[in-house]
């Protein structure tokens, strides 16, 4: 439920695959308007399929973009980040609100290199907020006003579930629900492998495991749902899927799930020690005496 009116104009910066997951999903909430939603892309084509697709106002200029805008989504990779901030650096207006989605640069650097008078937080959001069906993780910067705290929640309350977490849980969620789609995506695939290894064609396989994760997923969306309720239900006691959960543990499921996790954890924690590093020997060569 969203609390608050969803702030507009909300500005996208960066035109990729999040990008256009938040875009659907606005939309699809019904609380934002396309007329309400900025992107900024650098190939033009790909500025025609998001205006074709949604209706949205495409711009190439960044510094541009942001002016007026209620909220600024950083939505580019690591390696576009430096640059795009030092764009948009002069145009940005004391009591404006940017968000990083960025999975791998910390607020230390973020705050560094957009102005003081800008609120800034970061956010993971999932792929599935392009249905309307995310948490999306929020961490706030020390400078982030009480206002900016509101507008950030009512935008990701549009797209989900908001979950306000501190920076060292926001790196943990990164390598679980922000990478999670992708595990559970494999998982599918893995089952529909399965499925084949003994006969089943293709596309049946496919429609099996498919229809699998979509009819579990739904069951777990309804009130009052727990996983091991779930598991339960299907686990008849000496039967069958005992048989096979039994399997699964035995060849390491909660292992491979738990070092995914981890392994992802520290690539993120890698990543943003590296744009730290690259974006203090930028700051050291700029201050340097010619
Ligand atoms: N994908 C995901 O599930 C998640 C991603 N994230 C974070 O979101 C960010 C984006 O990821 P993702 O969408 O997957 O990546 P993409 O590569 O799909 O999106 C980045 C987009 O930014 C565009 N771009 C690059 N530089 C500029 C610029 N100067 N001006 C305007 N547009 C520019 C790129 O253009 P071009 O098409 O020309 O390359 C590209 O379309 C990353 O920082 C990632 O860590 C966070 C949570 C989940
Ligand atoms: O794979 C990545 O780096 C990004 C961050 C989380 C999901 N996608």
């Amino acid at each position: 439920m969203v609390s608050h009116p969803v702030p507009a104009p909300i500005v996208l910066l960066g035109g990729g695959k999040l990008a256009e997951a938040i875009i659907k999903g606005l939309l699809r909430s019904g609380n934002v308007r396309a007329s309400d939603l900025r992107v900024t892309v650098r190939r033009p084509e790909r500025g025609e399929e998001l205006r074709s697709r949604h209706g949205v106002q495409v711009l190439t200029d960044n510094a541009q973009a942001v002016r007026g805008a209620a909220v600024v989504l950083l939505s580019v990779r690591q390696a576009q980040m430096a640059e795009l901030m030092a764009c948009i650096f002069p145009a940005l207006e004391a009591g404006q609100v940017v968000v990083s989605l960025s999975a791998d640069v910390r607020l230390a650097q973020l705050e560094a290199a957009l102005p003081a008078g800008v609120s800034i937080l970061r956010a993971i959001p999932p792929t599935p907020v392009g249905v309307g069906a995310g948490v999306t993780p929020i961490t706030a910067g020390s400078r982030m006003t009480e206002s900016a705290r509101r507008v950030t929640d009512a935008l990701f309350a549009a797209l989900g579930r908001p979950l306000w977490v501190s920076e060292e849980e926001l790196t943990v969620c990164t390598g679980v629900s922000g990478t999670g789609p992708a595990y559970v995506f494999r998982f599918v695939e893995a089952l529909a492998q399965a499925a084949m290894a003994h006969g089943m064609g293709a596309a049946e396989a496919a429609a099996l495991a498919e229809g699998t994760l979509i009819g579990a997923a739904k069951l777990l969306a309804e009130p009052g749902a727990t996983t091991s309720g779930l598991i339960a239900q299907v686990a008849t006691p000496g039967g069958i899927t005992v048989a096979g959960l039994e399997a699964l543990e035995a060849h390491g499921l909660s292992r491979a799930v738990g070092e995914a996790v981890t392994v992802a954890i520290q690539r993120a924690k890698e990543r943003a020690d590296a744009s730290a590093r690259s974006a203090q020997s930028g700051a050291e060569a700029h201050s340097a005496p010619k």
